[in-house]
């Protein structure tokens, strides 16, 4: 399931901008991975830079109080965010994303980009995931995150004219299997359907049932 989701409040977003202003990019391969660094063309913000924490604490809050990222992906484990910038002429080509990151370790099973400037101040820099159905290319309003299984090749579009500023994590999920994470979001989202229009109703504690329960054989604590 690939995910669309309003993020930062337009506050979050103009203070997040406001401390891009002063930070101070470096070279995005030094976090790659061997063969992803062979196509990665793009920079970042160190790790180490002060601003990064205070960058990171806005959008983690964010990602913590949505109700939708929190009932599409379940989140166990968030990476620390990486704030990148690409320039004109710079790119990153089609690569997976390491299956294991960080020590100790953890899975990435979604893969996140969040979009922090506008998409008409630049030309190209789409997120292109490889799909079922073929490449679909994301291009999302400054404040709003794809969510992607981190199963999918993808890659990010040469930039063109402009800068394209994105925030990028990953995240281990409660339920490992894409399809299973899938049909426990649709069965929430009936719930609140059924709840809103009909109020507590047997069918709707019967639905509560079917997604506690199926949630229950699938998590994995
Ligand atoms: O910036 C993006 O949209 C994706 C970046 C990416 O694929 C990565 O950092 O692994
Ligand atoms: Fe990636």
């Amino acid at each position: 399931m690939i995910l669309c989701i309003d993020i930062l409040t337009p506050e979050e977003l103009a203070l997040i901008n406001a401390k891009l202003k002063d930070a101070e990019f470096i070279d995005g391969k030094l976090t790659a991975g061997w063969h992803a660094k062979e196509v990665k063309n793009n920079t970042q913000i160190s790790g180490k830079s002060a601003i990064t924490q205070d960058l990171r604490s806005i959008v983690e809050q964010a990602l913590q109080r949505n109700q939708l990222f929190q009932a599409a992906v379940h989140p166990k484990a968030i990476r620390p965010v990486l704030f990148s910038c690409y320039e004109s002429g710079m790119y990153y080509g089609y690569h997976i994303d390491n299956a294991l990151m960080g020590t100790p370790s953890m899975r990435s099973d979604v893969s996140l980009t969040l979009f922090l400037n506008p998409p008409d101040t630049y030309e190209g820099g789409e997120l292109v995931i490889e799909t079922s159905l073929g490449e679909q290319a994301f291009k999302l309003a400054a404040g709003s995150a794809i969510a992607y299984p981190s199963t999918t090749l993808h890659r990010v579009e040469v930039v063109k004219t402009g800068i394209r500023l994105a925030a990028v994590t990953w995240i281990q999920s409660f339920i490992r299997d894409p399809g299973e994470r899938e049909i426990l979001f649709e069965l929430n989202t009936v719930k609140q359907v059924m709840y809103e229009k009909y109020g507590k109703t047997p069918e709707f504690d019967l639905v509560c049932k079917s997604h506690a329960n199926l949630l229950r054989k699938w998590v994995e604590v």
